[in-house]
């Protein structure tokens, strides 16, 4: 495959079966090949896209002291800001040339959640940028939930299978900002080559070039969205879960050429994760003799801990 396809919700929403099935076959054909879609069809309006746009950039247009008022020691970054070059993907030691935020997940003070996970960080000088990146948040989760749907249906399980783990996962939505390239930046590179951790994530703001996706034969190729797309890819929790059968692609985002450095980019990448306890062992189903047990049994807290250190943001 040297494209992404591209995939409509509105035919897995329809009444009519066969649009339905076509969905289901589309997307899981392409998640067993480049494990990437391009979604149109999601819970976006264009209104709420737009200002959480001016609202990103509002963000990280503060100045470094008041961004820095926002990084909280001793969460592994999991909510709030995150400092730039501070994160490296797995086995590299060169910080990837981005800095960035973590909105989490939204649970009632009474929840057993509250405890697990840190509080969301409030920013006071932006007041909107709160209240837009909750709405966000609670949209893409929302059609996570269905394209979750869709591959639960195609694996041969209950249509709802994922449907507990992912209430009140451990879901996160994490906008990007790559500030202009200033010196020659030897190995580092926007975001380099990775697998994302979680089961599936959601991707905003990949019209403009810079997304790569490498396929079977190991050559890159561009990622890019239309204006009303998300990009959807399989992370590798659910690559783990159905043994392989979904494809967790390494993908990155290259730097521009030397006469575009002085542009930043923005993306916002949601990552759906389930709650911890969810068990991401091998389903029995993705199991054959052409196709034996890859992975061991682990939970998907375990797992978050485990690339968390890997990716140098816990100790
Ligand atoms: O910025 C992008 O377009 C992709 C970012 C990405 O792959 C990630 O944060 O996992
Ligand atoms: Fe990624």
């Amino acid at each position: 495959m040297n494209k992404i396809p591209s995939v409509n919700l509105a035919d897995f929403l329809s009444n009519d079966k066969t649009t339905k099935q076509k969905f289901i076959d589309e997307i899981g054909h392409a998640y067993e090949n480049i494990g990437f879609v391009a979604l149109k069809g999601h819970f976006l309006d264009d209104k709420l896209v737009k200002s959480l746009y001016t609202e990103v950039k509002n963000f990280f247009d503060l100045p470094i002291e008041v961004k820095k008022k926002y990084e909280i020691p001793g969460i592994g970054g999991q909510r709030g800001y995150v400092s730039f070059g501070k994160e490296s993907a797995k086995g590299k030691k060169e910080g990837d040339l981005k800095e960035f935020w973590h909105f989490g997940q939204y649970v009632n003070k009474d929840s057993k959640y509250a405890k697990e996970y840190p509080d969301n960080v409030i920013v006071e000088e932006l007041p909107k940028f709160n209240e837009v990146g909750k709405e966000t948040y609670q949209m893409l989760e929302k059609t996570a939930k269905y394209v979750l749907r869709s591959l639960a249906l195609h694996l041969g399980l209950e249509e709802n299978y994922f449907d507990d783990y992912i209430k009140n996962g451990n879901s996160i939505l994490r906008p990007i900002h790559y500030p202009p390239i200033q010196t020659e930046p030897k190995g580092a590179e926007r975001a380099a080559a990775h697998g994302d951790i979680n089961l599936i994530t959601l991707l905003m703001g990949a019209q403009g070039k810079g997304l790569q996706v490498q396929n079977h034969n190991g050559d890159w190729i561009d990622a890019m969205a239309e204006p009303d797309e998300l990009m959807i890819n399989v992370g590798d929790m659910l690559s783990r879960h159905s043994n392989n059968k979904l494809k967790s692609t390494i993908h990155r985002v290259v730097n521009p050429p030397k006469e575009m450095w002085g542009t930043s980019r923005y993306s916002i990448p949601f990552f759906m994760h389930p709650i911890s306890d969810m068990k991401l062992d091998v389903l029995e189903n993705c199991v054959d003799q052409k196709n034996p047990k890859q992975f061991d049994d682990i939970t998907a807290g375990e797992f978050l801990e485990e690339r968390l250190k890997e990716l140098g943001l816990k100790k």
